[in-house]
């Protein structure tokens, strides 16, 4: 099955917005998966944060511990090779080390102060510009992804602005990822495994690797096309929909060369409830709040430790 690609300038110009909505919503419901271009988001904003996410990962191990995942309660930070296994059931590892950013929240929020799930604050390297390039990305990938669920809206049948009250404050992560060159071909970069959230907007730098598993269908590699998002549906907005989106099986195969992606998960604010959205039948999921599906996905992928 072809990954369907996407004009979303058709939509923000106004040009064609109608025609675009059908042709996402095809999309979210047939393949899960589907390529956007005409997105805005400038080349070189991309580009420097490639630039800063290889000079984190060349750190030395050392320092890089300083900010790891494992001792941070909120998804944050650094985790390190060996660390996950997005194929929980396959015994191999995944071959990629990664850099997590979630949404920046000041230390003297109240929700921080409460130690609400994943209301941390950020851990930054000792890089200069790290901080700011990450935070610039992570701005411009939030918009990209709020917008889109505008149009998700209308081709569900709400309001274009349906959504806007579900990503006020999201739990949205930026995770760069380094998967090192692999020419045994030996494990797995990344295992099998679906999205979490609502959407993710992925970019990759070309090194081919990642591969989909349509319904019914065989792995295929995703196609390459330069500066573009692949964008799929997670498990959130699956049942959000009422299975009417399918959230599709993905894999990174252990890469020839080194490869590097962005991808950008976008789930909704913790407190938000998913529950099937209306006129989408008889539900098939009990509700659950974001940060309470969020936390069950990600315990089964690796496990932080005690903070206590
Ligand atoms: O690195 C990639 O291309 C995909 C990574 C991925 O699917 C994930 O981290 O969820
Ligand atoms: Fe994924």
């Amino acid at each position: 099955m072809d990954i369907p690609v996407l004009d979303w300038s058709r939509f923000t110009s106004g040009n064609d917005p109608k025609g675009f909505v059908a042709d996402l919503g095809k999309a979210c419901r047939e393949t899960g998966f589907f390529v956007i271009t005409g997105h805005g988001i400038p080349k070189a904003l991309i580009e420097d944060v490639y630039k800063r996410a290889d000079q984190f990962f060349a750190l030395p191990t050392s320092k890089k511990a300083e900010v790891a995942i494992s001792k941070n309660p909120h998804n944050r930070g650094w985790a390190q090779q060996g660390s996950e296994a997005l194929d929980e059931t396959s015994g191999l590892k995944d071959r990629k080390e990664a850099f997590n950013v979630g949404f920046d929240l000041p230390a003297d929020d109240p929700t921080v102060i409460a130690g609400a799930p994943f209301r941390g604050v950020n851990v930054w390297p000792d890089l200069e510009g790290f901080k700011d390039v990450m935070l610039d990305y992570y701005r411009h990938a939030l918009d990209l992804g709020r917008a889109l669920h505008s149009a998700i809206a209308l081709d569900l049948g709400l309001p274009e602005r349906y959504f806007d009250s579900h990503f006020t404050e999201p739990m949205a992560t930026l995770r760069v990822l380094s998967y090192p060159a692999a020419p045994d071909g030996e494990g797995i970069g990344a295992g099998a495994h679906t999205d979490y959230g609502s959407i993710t907007l992925l970019m990759t730098d070309g090194v081919a690797g990642l591969q989909v598993k349509p319904r019914g269908g065989n792995w295929t590699d995703v196609p390459h096309i330069e500066d573009a998002y692949i964008v799929n549906i997670g498990d959130s907005l699956m049942r959000w929909s009422n299975d009417l989106y399918v959230s599709t099986p993905h894999r990174v195969l252990p890469p020839k060369m080194a490869r590097r992606s962005i991808a950008f998960f976008l789930d909704p604010n913790p407190n938000s409830v998913i529950a099937a959205l209306p006129d989408t039948g008889v539900a098939k999921y009990a509700p659950v709040t974001a940060a309470e599906y969020l936390r069950s996905r990600l315990d089964a992928t690796y496990t932080p430790e005690p903070t206590s």
